[in-house]
């Protein structure tokens, strides 16, 4: 296997490789999108090959479905396995109660499913995609091919009267042509700037008619895990207490980056 020649390819096979420790024998788990998640898929494989790791791992799109079948991890479809030990994805950007944007890659609707439907979700990530608020990165939203014009339009209306800075949804492309994802939809992309009330609106999008869903991961990442250009990685894990969710910190690593692995 090729290592990471970057710093922030380090930083993100850090954090994956530190994931990675979570998972043990006999588990069933979701196996996110995106390039951070696929160094996680990539040790998954080196773990089944050199020590003989028995796990089930469903795939959250069929890019990360076949690099599994590549690297030797048994994969399973979501109704096979009926509900996951751990799910462990990347994310576009993450706050301080570790809420998510998701669905940079175009996953978001099978990595939400997936992640619900698992005990535990971890979030593996570089630093850069540690935020204060939510909102810098475009907000993916999941439409259908029908109305997607009348549904875009729909939404920045809707938006105008929500505590957002930017309303544009842009209709998200691929080679010329409309971004299609594994379920055959579409992506608008939300060009918010700032979130004001990330809950309250992951809620009121899933209302338009035409939208199947949004990239707004709230209350369902457990731990994060973020990773550093020099390999160490820091890890935060939610308590659920009776005054909501707290983040700690649990540990600050030093995970040792072999780049001729
Ligand atoms: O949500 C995702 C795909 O839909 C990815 O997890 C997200 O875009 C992060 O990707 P990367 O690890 O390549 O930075």
């Amino acid at each position: 296997m090729t290592g990471p020649t970057s710093p922030q390819e380090i930083a993100k096979y850090a954090a994956a490789r530190q994931a990675a420790t979570y998972v043990e024998g006999g588990m069933k788990v979701g196996l996110g999108t995106g390039s951070t998640a696929a160094w996680l898929v990539r040790r998954l494989g080196e773990r089944v090959r050199d020590e003989g790791l028995q796990i089930v791992g469903v795939p959250t799109s069929s890019s990360t479905a076949a690099l599994a079948r590549e690297v030797g991890v048994p994969v399973a479809t979501l109704d096979e396995a009926r509900w996951l030990d751990l799910t462990i994805d990347g994310a576009d950007e993450c706050d301080a109660e570790l809420n998510l944007i998701k669905g940079g890659g175009g996953a978001l609707l099978q990595e939400k499913i997936v992640a619900t439907a698992s005990d535990r979700m971890i979030v593996i990530a570089d630093a850069t995609k540690r935020v204060e608020k939510l909102g810098a990165f475009p907000l993916p939203v999941e439409v259908v091919g029908f109305g997607m014009n009348t549904t875009k339009m729909l939404l920045e209306e809707m938006l105008e009267g929500l505590d957002v800075m930017g309303n544009k949804a842009v209709p998200r492309m691929k080679d010329g042509t409309l971004f299609r994802t594994d379920e055959g939809n579409h992506i608008l992309d939300l060009h918010l700037g700032r979130i004001g009330n990330a809950r309250q609106l992951a809620l009121i999008l899933n209302q338009v008619p035409g939208v199947v869903e949004n990239g707004l991961f709230i209350d369902i990442c457990d731990v994060i895990v973020i990773g550093h250009g020099d390999g160490t990685v820091e890890t935060r894990d939610i308590n659920s207490g009776e005054t909501g969710r707290m983040v700690h910190e649990v540990a600050t690593d030093n995970v040792f980056v072999d780049i001729a692995d």
